[in-house]
């Protein structure tokens, strides 16, 4: 019986006898010094401000994940004139960068490139785009590239380094112009998230995540639409800002021959960016040194550096006095001290290290929050991290739904920086993060927690005192903060540069290390690259980019799953609608299946209906069988989904992805019948042994590398770095018989290392395609 979603600890209650303690694990942690005697809660105040942004689901069939923002009453629909006494204009200007304005302005009319540095809050993602969109040089103009006349400029992209956040600012930016945002024809406003776009006609602003514009990139590497590219945040250093960087140096440095001669402007902005790594890399010598085609560094454009002064609301930070023995017991003591003694309203945003951690905690306070007096209001938890749905992470920025309650979110760093979470008060910071690692030499991920830098701690304070004055409570002391480092290792030190190395060839970069970046990799890590695209069939062995490897770059996934499916469409496999169906539950957030608790009462009711989903072979095909038996399901999917415990909003959303997959996958006439792929629900028909076979093998031609053989004391040796790796419990194949091989499409060194996303396969099935790869055998 598979336990993917066993508990991984005992339930934990509040004891019925004294309803001021709850336990985690064996721990019993006292509430009873906050609670007794239980002061009264301040009477609710009307808020003085409308809350904002009103994100609304888009009425429909639910597989829409589209934000629909309402738009002012006083706006007419797609109208950008705001009247003078609007609130949200008071507010705009009420914000420091506001007198900055014309400042901004002049700079841009000057000079191409521009470094914004201003504390958080202090208004740049909000206001930079909204200055700048009306400016002379920012108007479409039609100039002659080569012989044809095409259309340059028009449009600010701003990068930010998470969807949440581009689709947040996009809303709040919308309404702060009067335009509607999402599925409307007309508006200034769209956003542009993987599986997720809204771009009105004539839209003057875009948000979009850095993947999107990097793809962008491949298609138009004049960024020929924009007439400036703002990246926000850059101080998060992910992989793909830094390639933006690159590719922007790039465009500045160059004759602009493929922009007809027009400029583009480029604006860095973040609260905390290390402004002398940036400022020589775009100086005018480091500039004139990245292209053949550009002009001397005493006529290269100049980077301006602005800084912002001062932030609208003050914040009150506290540390503890001593260092915090157990941080999920101090979160929770502090949310309840917040609760009962600080003013209402006023919600909380506590920053925790991962999943795991956010559901236990919210499970611990909703317990609690049930057993608090009728007269107190009511904690409401919403979980905020990067696997969840875009719709279930909106949920987190809409107000608490009962007046006499306060909300209070459990956030990873993804909402560390840039977003606004409206209602907003109070933050709790535990100092840690879980980081991604990669071990180019292992060719093996870690995902450990770590203390966070300074540069972190103060993008976490920076989310409170955004409407008001806030409190951010630091879960460990002054000396712990001094002693933090200023910043955290740019991604592209410590993370697989797989889908880096293969956007730089498809963009025609030969010698990667010639790429102009802030830091450059390890050569370890470029090789193993490098090794890995060739045996994908994305390089040739010489290096150069193959056709395979264009198609893939450009596909909104992973090499690996990109791969998978361009197989999936060869005639010797001829699976795409299989494969579709497998990779839109992989990727379409949070785990499909919930986790299910052995003392629930329904657990033995849930494992029977679970049953039929399950397959012995592993991960893989369980997704498969779960996504046709709930497309196939034309009665009540929601309560289909109920009596299995699956999750109804990830199912939703890898419906979408599906249709969406499927969409690409016609354009790129991957189907080998041109008949278009039947419409839902189409009866289920159970996967027959053969054609089981073919889709792990299928599968293997993006995973090769990712396999294990079972070893003679039983444990799992991979083939790629000979290294131990178990089972993980998510897994439908943990505890059950063990299979000679098996096939991971994920590994994570948590307490060990684990394989997660398991199947079994055969060893010949594995040497085989290596061999389709050129890269020899297993054993
Ligand atoms: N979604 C939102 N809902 C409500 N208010 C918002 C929202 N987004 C922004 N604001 C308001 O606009 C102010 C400025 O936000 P903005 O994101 O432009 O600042 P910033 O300088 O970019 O901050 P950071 O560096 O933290 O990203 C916020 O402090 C808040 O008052």
């Amino acid at each position: 019986m598979a336990d993917e979603h066993r508990p991984k600890r005992r339930k934990t209650k509040a004891n019925a006898n004294d309803a001021s303690v709850v336990r985690i694990g064996d721990k019993v942690i006292s509430l009873s010094a906050y609670l007794k005697p239980q002061p009264k809660p301040a009477p609710i105040e009307p808020q003085s401000k409308p809350p904002a942004p009103e994100a609304e689901r888009v009425p429909g069939d639910g597989t829409d994940t589209q934000i629909q923002i309402k738009p002012q009453k006083h706006a007419p629909k797609g109208s950008r004139e705001v009247r003078k006494d609007s609130p949200l204009l008071k507010a705009r200007k009420a914000l420091p960068i506001w007198t900055y304005q014309r400042d901004i302005k002049d700079r841009l009319q000057k000079e191409d490139i521009l470094l914004v540095v201003g504390e958080t809050g202090s208004g740049k993602s909000t206001q930079v785009p909204q200055f700048l969109c009306d400016e002379p040089w920012c108007r479409r103009r039609k100039t002659k590239i080569q012989s044809d006349f095409v259309g340059v400029g028009g449009m600010i992209a701003i990068t930010q380094p998470r969807r949440v956040a581009a689709t947040t600012l996009a809303g709040r930016v919308a309404n702060e112009m009067g335009t509607p945002l999402g599925g409307s024809r007309e508006g200034s406003v769209g956003y542009s998230v993987r599986f997720d776009h809204s771009v009105p006609k004539g839209a003057k602003i875009k948000f979009l995540t850095e993947g999107m514009l990097l793809q962008e990139l491949l298609r138009d590497p004049n960024l020929r639409q924009y007439s400036a590219i703002i990246v926000d945040e850059i101080h998060e250093r992910s992989v793909d800002v830094d390639l933006i960087a690159g590719f922007l140096k790039q465009i500045l440095s160059g004759d602009k021959a493929g922009r007809g001669g027009i400029p583009l402007k480029v604006v860095i902005m973040s609260a905390t960016a290390d402004v002398e790594k940036i400022q020589d890399f775009f100086s005018p010598q480091a500039m004139s040194s990245s292209s053949s085609s550009a002009p001397p560094a005493s006529t290269s454009p100049s980077m301006q550096l602005l800084r912002i002064k001062g932030r609208q609301w003050p914040v009150e930070i506290k540390h503890t006095d001593k260092p915090v023995p157990d941080i999920q017991e101090a979160l929770i003591k502090q949310i309840f001290k917040i609760h009962t003694q600080e003013p209402y309203p006023g919600d909380i945003l506590a920053f925790l290290t991962g999943q795991e951690e956010i559901e236990a905690a919210q499970r611990l306070i909703e317990e609690y929050s049930a057993t608090l007096a009728s007269d107190v209001p009511k904690l409401l938890v919403f979980p905020l991290y990067g696997q969840l749905s875009i719709q279930a992470q909106q949920e987190a920025f809409q107000p608490a739904k009962s007046r006499y309650a306060r909300k209070v979110v459990l956030a990873t760093n993804i909402a560390e920086t840039s977003v606004t979470v409206p209602g907003v008060r109070y933050v709790i910071d535990c100092g840690k993060a879980k980081v991604k690692q990669f071990r180019s030499r292992l060719g093996m991920e870690s995902l450990l927690a770590k203390p966070i830098s300074k540069s972190s701690a103060i993008q976490r304070t920076g989310r409170a005192g955004r409407e008001q004055a806030g409190k951010s409570y630091r879960l460990y002391t002054a000396e712990t903060y001094e002693a933090l480092r200023d910043a955290d290792l740019p991604e592209i030190l410590r993370n697989d540069v797989l889908g880096a190395v293969l956007t730089m060839k498809a963009r025609g970069i030969d010698d990667i290390l010639a790429f102009p970046l802030m830091d450059v990799p390890d050569v370890d890590a470029i090789e193993k690259a490098l090794f890995h695209l060739v045996l994908l069939g994305a390089l040739a062995l010489d290096g150069a980019i193959t056709p395979v490897g264009r198609k893939l770059a450009l596909f909104p996934l992973s090499a690996p799953y990109g791969r998978v499916l361009l197989a999936a469409a060869e005639p010797a496999y001829d699976c795409l609608l299989e494969v579709i169906d497998i990779i839109a539950c992989l990727t379409a957030g949070e785990s499909i299946f919930q986790q299910l608790n052995s003392e629930d009462e329904r657990f033995d009711e849930v494992e029977d209906a679970r049953r039929e989903l399950y397959r012995r072979e592993g991960d893989v095909l369980t997704y498969l069988t779960t996504m046709q038996r709930y497309a196939s399901e034309n009665a009540d999917r929601v309560e289909w989904c109920r009596a299995r415990r699956l999750n109804q909003r990830t199912m939703r959303q890898a419906l979408n992805i599906r249709r969406q997959l499927r969409g690409i996958c016609v354009k790129e006439k991957l189907f080998l019948t041109t008949e278009p792929p039947p419409p839902d629900p189409q009866p289920f028909q159970p996967l027959s042994p053969a054609r089981a076979e073919t889709l792990l093998k299928c599968f293997l031609r993006g995973f090769a590398t990712k396999t294990a053989l079972l070893a003679p004391d039983s444990s799992y040796v991979t083939t790629q770095g000979k290294h131990v790796i178990a089972v993980h419990p998510s897994s439908v194949l943990h505890g059950q018989r063990r299979p000679a091989a098996v096939m991971f499409l994920e590994h994570v060194y948590t307490q060990k290392n684990y394989a997660k996303k398991v199947s079994a396969v055969e060893a010949a099935w594995i040497d085989e395609a290596l061999a389709v790869g050129g890269i020899g055998e297993v054993a």
